[in-house]
């Protein structure tokens, strides 16, 4: 685990070190919030304040927190990741010096967090609190400077449209198979169906990348605005390279009351189709034996997670089905309240800690998990990195949204031009390995349409 105060703003007094870790830093975090008089220009107003190409987004239906700047970055690895970052994070709250005339959640002290899927993963996590954070919920905003030892109070100068950069298109693109050739991918899954018929184990979510090459260099924030607005029933999300719009909330959790969005069980929905159509569809869906086993998978491991936290919980007995422009989903959403000793330490537990257990639900992963992560190891072929892992955002008393980082792409750290886009698809033993590629090719029209492809 490292933990990096970046570089300070012009005006930094001279002389300090610019890299340090602020649990050791004798300067406190300095976090000040104050009420924004936001104009409301519909689902994209927060993106549209992002200044640079390093855009943090957490947004839907146009409320959320977007930031920018690194007062922050804490990197971890492996199985201690949420731990790690969890303590990193605790550590230089515990001597932040916290201003919030606002006091809502996302007010405060606010850290953006993306981590690996798999514990081997080569790229684990990252947490980032933000030089300035801008929200919204309802029809209340604010702004929120976080700086190490300045006291940068908000100012709507920071909001100051000749600061930004113009968002500029990624022009052509150009796509290539990604670890495994979208040809070869239903042989895979056929290897998990059989492996699954012949009783190794239950459910197995197999992924798949592509890679795509922009003529221009890429700006998040193209792919944001374009997400938000069109896939405004998902979290639109960017943290550190990771982005995308996701439709399944791993764990909500504010004040003492939990939520988490299960979804597994997908039928298509295709370019043109009427509402009757579309109705017929998500009658079909709702009443499909293998979709329904896919989902149910997924709702049992949620559950059983989060109930050691929870003091009364509430598991819906039918799905219903979430209507997204691409595809719809069998949808579950589970709630509960929280124990409020229920924490390993005897405290409440933080949203991220909860993120930690949920994590991976049989939406990602598979059952019994242990094996369909071996099984994933096996046969898959590529490290997912942070797709398919927790990605949000939390507060300074814990609380915080985590979704599923799913319909989402990888920037390549390297190479501007080049983003590996993700899918997977639940496999259970009446899966047809073709219709599982047609499904997975549905899941990349999010960001494929984002990065400005005709499809
Ligand atoms: C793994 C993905 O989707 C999961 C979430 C919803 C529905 C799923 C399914 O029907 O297979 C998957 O479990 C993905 O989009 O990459």
């Amino acid at each position: 685990m490292s933990a990096t105060a970046l570089p300070q703003p012009a005006g930094h007094p001279a002389g300090r070190p610019d890299a340090t870790a602020p649990g050791l830093d004798a300067r406190p975090l300095v976090v000040r919030t104050a009420a924004l008089d936001l104009p409301d220009d519909g689902l994209a107003t927060l993106m549209g304040l992002l200044p640079d190409a390093r855009p943090l987004a957490w947004v839907r239906r146009g409320d959320g927190i977007v930031g920018w700047g690194e007062a922050l970055r804490v990197t971890v690895r492996g199985r201690r990741r949420f731990a790690d970052a969890a303590a990193a994070w605790q550590s230089a709250l515990e001597r932040a010096v916290v201003r919030d005339d606002v006091r809502l959640p996302g007010t405060g002290p606010v850290a953006f967090g993306s981590f690996a899927f798999d514990d081997a993963s080569q790229d684990g996590g990252v947490l980032v609190a933000p030089r300035v954070v801008v929200g919204r919920r309802g029809g209340q905003a604010w702004i929120t400077t976080i700086s190490q030892g300045l006291d940068a109070a908000p100012t709507t100068a920071l909001l100051d449209p000749s600061a930004r950069t113009p968002i500029t298109s990624p022009g052509a693109v150009v796509e290539a198979d990604g670890a495994i050739a979208a040809a070869d991918w239903p042989g895979i899954v056929a290897d998990a169906v059989g492996r699954i018929q012949a009783g190794d184990l239950d459910k197995v979510v197999l992924a798949r990348d592509v890679v795509a090459t922009t003529q221009a260099p890429l700006d998040p924030r193209w792919v944001l605005r374009r997400l938000a607005i069109a896939y405004e029933a998902t979290w639109t999300f960017s943290v550190a390279g990771m982005l995308g719009a996701t439709p399944e909330l791993l764990v909500r959790s504010e004040k003492g009351l939990v939520a988490s969005r299960v979804l597994a069980g997908t039928i298509r929905r295709e370019r043109g189709m009427t509402e009757d159509d579309a109705l017929l569809r998500a009658a079909q869906l709702a009443r499909s034996s293998k979709d329904l086993e896919e989902h149910e998978h997924a709702v049992v491991s949620v559950a059983r997670a989060l109930e050691p936290f929870c003091t009364s919980m509430n598991v819906p007995e039918q799905p219903f089905v979430l209507h997204l422009p691409n595809v719809m989903h069998l949808a579950s959403d589970v709630t509960g309240v929280l124990d409020r000793a229920g924490g390993a330490d005897g405290r409440t537990p933080s949203s991220l800690a909860l993120a930690a257990a949920l994590h991976p639900s049989a939406a990602v992963c598979g059952t019994p998990t242990t094996r369909a992560r071996d099984l994933i190891r096996e046969i898959e072929g590529m490290d997912r990195g942070r797709y398919a892992g927790p990605v949000g955002w939390m507060g300074a008393d814990g609380d915080g949204e985590w979704g599923i980082a799913l319909r989402s792409a990888r920037l390549d750290d390297a190479d501007p031009r080049r983003v590996r886009l993700f899918a997977g698809c639940g496999v259970v033993a009446a899966s047809d390995p073709a219709s599982e590629l047609a499904e997975s090719e549905a899941k990349l029209v999010p960001m494929r349409w984002a990065l400005g492809e005709r499809r």
